[in-house]
């Protein structure tokens, strides 16, 4: 047995997000979303699910707030839902959805618990997809309207705060693989996208130095660890491709003011080039405070010419997998910090890690010993990081309870606390009391 000894400044948190959680979809004034759409379009979720009442956080908050409060976090990040706040994404303000988010952050504040706060987290005002979304500069002006709204409004209150969630599956996974909302499968439109929603998040940082919001603002990539099935320089690049993919083709612009060449040229030559207009990589390139970082499993990688634009197939190795497929391997988490030192030593969260394991109800309990397992070796290797001398100031778990899991619906979770989705009663699983034992003591105590 070991024990892990956390820094005693170390956040321990859970994420959520606005769409997976809330509910209340028709009410307070709020607007509809891409994912409102999308869960209707027959054959997009799975069991034709969708959020209208999730996990009906929008009425239960404090509840929730209550379950942090016993859970011992003092850290929670959550997204701010566009279309409640502007409903029809960059018309009126909508006063009722400012007021939700007050009492829940003013809750928030009142149980010691520092708000985390994405403004993007996939639920993009219906209207402005119907114009183009992403890739048309409309919506990018949206953004930073809404954006700018939020920053005046809760300057004091929050002082962590996220542009995008995953700006990946925004980009590549919503709009080239067509799994999550809107749903097309087109390369072009996809790196459109990727460049709107980045100059939407340089434009957002440009706002929130000039209006002097409190705080520190980042944005939150998702990892694609990948490592090569051979020694051959084939499987290589089809490695590097892939990580390249979900990391350096947003942090590239980012940090260094320019995309990765390699995957520039990859994409010309299938005949899709990045829409930069003048000034574009001098917005985008604004200075960040933090990054957050959200980790699930790794790959081992090879090339396959008929696997996609990258041309980069995953192979199955045979290891662990969740409920949702994904090997459990916490190695990835540590090999792409130190792949993420290319940037810097940047202040880093975990804004999301967790397991999708769907163990149910048993006499009362909910027995998640492979959850638990799962954010033991993940927490080891996070020690691991902090331990090399790496700035990860703090870890949120994904995510406090079960939720809307996208296109997987309501069947996969992902949750410390079981939701019935029938009468909405939150039940903590034995991976809650594990994770609310490491809270109280700062540090993880694993078996190996
Ligand atoms: C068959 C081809 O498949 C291609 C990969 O398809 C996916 C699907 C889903 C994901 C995915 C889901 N999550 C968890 C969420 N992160 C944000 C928060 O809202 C969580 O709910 N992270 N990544 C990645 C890749």
């Amino acid at each position: 047995m070991t024990i892990f000894q956390f820094p005693q400044d170390f956040r321990w948190g859970t994420a959520t997000a606005s769409y997976q959680i809330e509910g209340a979809a028709q009410e307070g004034g709020r607007g509809v979303s891409i994912w409102d759409t999308f869960a209707r379009t027959p054959g997009k979720v799975f069991n034709g699910d969708n959020g209208d009442v999730a996990c009906d956080s929008y009425h239960r908050y404090e509840e929730d707030i209550e379950l942090m409060k016993k859970l011992g976090i003092n850290t929670y990040r959550f997204s701010i839902a566009w279309p409640r706040i502007i409903p029809d994404g960059d018309g009126e303000i909508n006063r009722e959805g400012l007021d939700f988010y007050h009492r829940f952050v003013d809750k928030l504040l009142e149980a010691g618990i520092e708000p985390f706060c994405t403004l993007y987290h996939w639920d993009l005002p219906q209207t402005l997809e119907d114009i183009g979304g992403w890739g048309n500069r409309r919506t990018v002006d949206a953004f930073v309207k809404y954006a700018e709204v939020i920053f005046k409004e809760f300057s004091g209150k929050i002082n962590f705060w996220l542009t995008f969630n995953e700006p990946w599956c925004i980009a590549f996974l919503s709009n080239l693989l067509g799994i999550h909302a809107p749903g097309n499968k087109d390369l072009q439109t996809s790196i459109n996208v990727a460049h709107g929603l980045l100059v939407a998040h340089g434009k957002a940082v440009q706002s929130f130095r000039r209006l002097g919001t409190t705080g520190q603002i980042g944005i939150a990539p998702n990892v694609c660890w990948a490592e090569p099935y051979s020694k051959s320089p084939e499987d290589q690049a089809a490695c590097d491709r892939s990580i390249a993919l979900n990391t350096d083709w947003f942090l590239d612009p980012i940090y260094k003011g320019a995309y990765p060449q390699f995957m520039v040229d990859w994409f010309a030559e299938a005949g899709a080039t990045v829409p930069i207009q003048e000034g574009d990589m001098e917005i985008i390139s604004q200075p960040i405070d933090l990054l957050g970082i959200n980790y699930y499993t790794m790959g081992i990688n090879r090339f396959n010419p008929e696997a996609g634009v990258l041309q980069s197939e995953e192979v199955d190795m045979g290891l662990t997998k969740t409920d949702i497929g994904w090997p459990v391997e916490s190695r990835g988490l540590y090999e792409f910090m130190h792949y993420l030192q290319k940037y810097g030593n940047v202040d880093v969260y975990i804004t999301e890690n967790g397991a999708c394991i769907n163990d149910d109800l048993e006499n009362g309990k909910i027995n998640d010993d492979r959850r638990i397992a799962y954010y033991e070796q993940h927490l080891a290797q996070i020690h691991r990081i902090i331990n090399d001398g790496i700035n990860l100031k703090g870890y949120m778990a994904w995510s406090l309870m079960d939720n809307f899991e996208w296109a997987e619906g309501y069947r996969m979770r992902f949750g410390l606390v079981h939701v019935d989705y029938r009468s909405l009663v939150r039940t903590p699983k034995e991976s809650f009391y594990w994770y609310q034992n490491v809270i109280k003591n700062n540090w993880v105590e694993t078996r190996i």
